[in-house]
């Protein structure tokens, strides 16, 4: 279970604590995710019964010394070794979870070559479904209503959209209904800014979260970072949490976007293109992005790529939790010195959807512990840090 050993970094999160977020996500929200599956697709019984078995095995049970197949098994080896024989309750949260989706994935043979599921990706018809929905129709009509505003105004919506993006994301909503926008925490939008508009010819890298409604929102932004910058997207190798964004899913949301009726929202798919053939906008992956380690533990490629970038903006909760070490932070601490170890500038923008936060004012955190108990892990707030 690589992460770092420093002693006086705070206990990492666990899943075992009666009554916290992250046990309810394995109790509450992983049964449904798991329903939903059986829903969605008519698996056969095999796979039928390993779904309901690695669910109750996530409950009750105890994790097994078997390295689940698929890429990087190195890395799976070595973290799996640390954890055999423990029982799931006392793993960390977020290696508990990204384990998990690495055993769904093979539950249901996604990277069998001879099954005829390999390659499926078993949350494509919620990502679909979103993608197609009423949502995001209104969301391409309020981008094209952008067209007429001032430069200045445009650049803060569509920071804002994809900020406020990271609502969508398909996990949360597997047992929670997010009620409104409430307020940005932490407001750095203005560094981002300098940063993007600022001297050097490294890449904006953009190292995405969801996709359907946040990664149309990402694209719009970015469509506006490539004014003054290139850009690289960072997506997932393939499918890990419910709605991550895929090369596949990035291809799909082009297509939605050319097939809007609105003229601006066809010029954005039509710029984004051109953007992919000429380079100008280069789409990555990296095994990384779907192991659970922390951003403490980045590959050297991937490290020297950050550390060449202009800025490298982290999009979402998860990359939250790796950026920041999902670990009981005082909310208090600055932001600055939990992630000074980063090798390059970095923001994240992320909607609170998990316990951990920090670079919280102090005043403003207790206003929030009073007046919104929940803030932490309801959706409803949202915040912008910037380490340069
Ligand atoms: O990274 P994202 O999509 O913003 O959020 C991921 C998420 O849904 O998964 C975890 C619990 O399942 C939480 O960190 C968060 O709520």
């Amino acid at each position: 279970m690589a992460d770092d050993q420093r002693l006086d970094l705070p206990p990492r999160i666990g899943i075992d604590r009666p009554g916290s977020f992250s046990r309810s996500v394995f109790h509450e929200r992983h049964p449904v995710l798991i329903e939903n599956l059986l829903r969605d697709f008519p698996y056969p019984a095999h796979i039928q019964a390993r779904l309901e078995n690695l669910l109750a095995e996530t409950l009750n049970g105890t994790v097994p010394s078997a390295v689940p197949p698929g890429p990087n098994t190195p890395s799976w080896e070595a973290q799996i070794a640390g954890c055999a024989g423990r029982p799931w309750s006392e793993l960390p949260f977020l290696w508990a979870e990204s384990y998990f989706y690495r055993r769904l994935l093979e539950a249901t043979e996604y990277f069998e070559a001879e099954s005829p599921w390999g390659g499926v990706d078993l949350f494509a018809p919620q990502k679909h479904a979103q993608l197609a929905g009423e949502e995001i129709r209104s969301d391409l009509d309020a981008y094209a209503a952008l067209a007429e505003r001032e430069p200045d105004e445009r650049r803060r919506a569509l920071l804002t959209a994809s900020l406020w993006g990271n609502q969508a994301d398909l996990g949360f909503r597997t047992t929670s209904s997010i009620a409104g926008q409430s307020d940005v925490i932490v407001d750095d939008s203005a560094a981002i800014w300098d940063l993007v508009d600022g001297p050097g010819e490294g890449p904006v890298i953009v190292v995405a979260d969801n996709a359907g409604r946040e990664l149309t929102a990402d694209l719009a932004l970015i469509d506006a970072i490539l004014e003054t910058a290139h850009v690289e997207l960072h997506l997932k190798p393939h499918p890990y949490f419910v709605s991550d964004a895929t090369g596949r899913d990035l291809l799909a949301t082009l297509d939605t976007l050319a097939a809007n009726p609105n003229k601006p929202v066809q010029g954005l798919a039509e710029r984004l293109r051109d953007a992919i053939r000429a380079e100008r906008l280069r789409l990555r992956t990296h095994g990384f992005y779907v192991l659970p380690s922390t951003y403490r533990h980045l590959p050297p490629g991937l490290a020297g790529d950050f550390r060449a970038a202009k800025l490298v903006i982290l999009k979402g909760d998860l990359n939250y939790r790796r950026l920041v070490g999902d670990r009981e932070w005082d909310a208090a601490t600055p932001f600055g010195e939990v992630v000074d170890y980063f090798p390059g500038d970095v923001a994240a923008l992320r909607t609170a959807k998990s316990d951990l936060a920090v670079g919280i004012p102090p005043k403003r955190l207790s206003e929030l512990e009073t007046g919104s108990p929940d803030w932490r892990v309801s959706g409803t707030h949202a915040m912008m840090q910037v380490l340069h």
